[in-house]
């Protein structure tokens, strides 16, 4: 079933057309890696769905119903959540605290607002880090509470925006394996990520934007590998030469 429906979606910027045509779904449960070059209008897509933004024309659906005119905090609360590429935590607050202002907002209250947080925390694998300032995290466990704020909002479908930047690669094996435990969940994911490890490592599937248009989608060994993504990331010169270099027996380089 679909959980997500977005219909030939576009947004400009004074002159500048940044979204042009966008139309696809998302199934329930699935987790889908949404990917292009700088500029390809990822994060203004997922300020769209999210309700950050407003599209010019075109209409998103969650769950069937319309959700491209609702303010940020009623999508939140329907179960569509997002996070941002630039951590949004309380320096002056604990990481407990943290979690629960999140919780709270979300409409949990008393012993259930607790146990949503221990259960957070466990998952995420910041118990021992529950007194801790926002300011004294390091940036892996600041990056952790920016999902653990996300998760106790309770969501459906989680837009993750860059949230796996600047680590190290012991570091995204965890974040990698927290996102497996989120989907056998039942957690719907978009995500939006540079780093090609993680999109291969976790997505069902994967959408390609260039220059404001969707220009593939289909499972991940499948996108990377046609030349008009690899062109799109490599520039077309690139790919010309590694095609020759094939034909002639002399090998290639790995692509995007
Ligand atoms: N509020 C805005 N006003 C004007 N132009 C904007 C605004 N937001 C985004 N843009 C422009 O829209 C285009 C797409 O930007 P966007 O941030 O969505 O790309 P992106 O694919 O997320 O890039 P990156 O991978 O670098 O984060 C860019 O040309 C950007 O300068």
């Amino acid at each position: 079933m679909d959980i997500l429906e977005v219909r030939e979606v576009g947004k400009s910027f004074g002159g500048l057309q940044v979204l042009e045509g966008i139309s696809f779904s998302l199934t329930e449960g699935s987790i889908t890696g949404l990917i292009g070059p700088n500029g390809a209008g990822k994060s203004t897509l997922v300020n769209l769905i999210g309700g950050a933004d407003r599209p010019n024309r075109g209409e998103i659906y969650f769950h069937s119903l319309r959700v491209d005119h609702l303010p940020v905090w009623r999508i939140a609360r329907l179960g569509l959540v997002r996070t941002f590429q630039v951590t949004r935590i309380f320096n002056d607050l604990t990481l407990r605290e943290n979690i629960r202002l999140a919780g709270w907002t979300g409409g949990l209250r008393g012993r259930k607002l607790e146990t949503e947080v221990d259960g957070i925390m466990q998952l995420c694998e910041l118990e021992t880090k529950a007194g801790v300032p926002g300011r004294d995290l390091s940036l892996p466990e600041q990056k952790r509470l920016q999902l653990a704020r996300a998760l106790a909002l309770k969501p459906k479908l989680l837009l993750l925006d860059e949230v796996m930047a600047g680590l190290n690669p012991a570091e995204l094996d965890r974040a990698i394996q927290i996102l497996r435990v989120l989907r056998d969940r039942g957690v719907t994911m978009l995500v939006i990520e540079h780093l090609m490890r993680v999109i291969m490592g976790i997505s069902d599937r994967v959408l390609v934007l260039h220059q404001g248009s969707l220009i593939a989608d289909g499972p991940p060994e499948q996108v990377v590998g046609l030349s008009r993504v690899q062109e799109a990331y490599l520039g077309r010169r690139y790919v010309q030469n590694r095609e020759t270099a094939a034909a002639n027996g002399s090998g290639g380089v790995s692509g995007c």
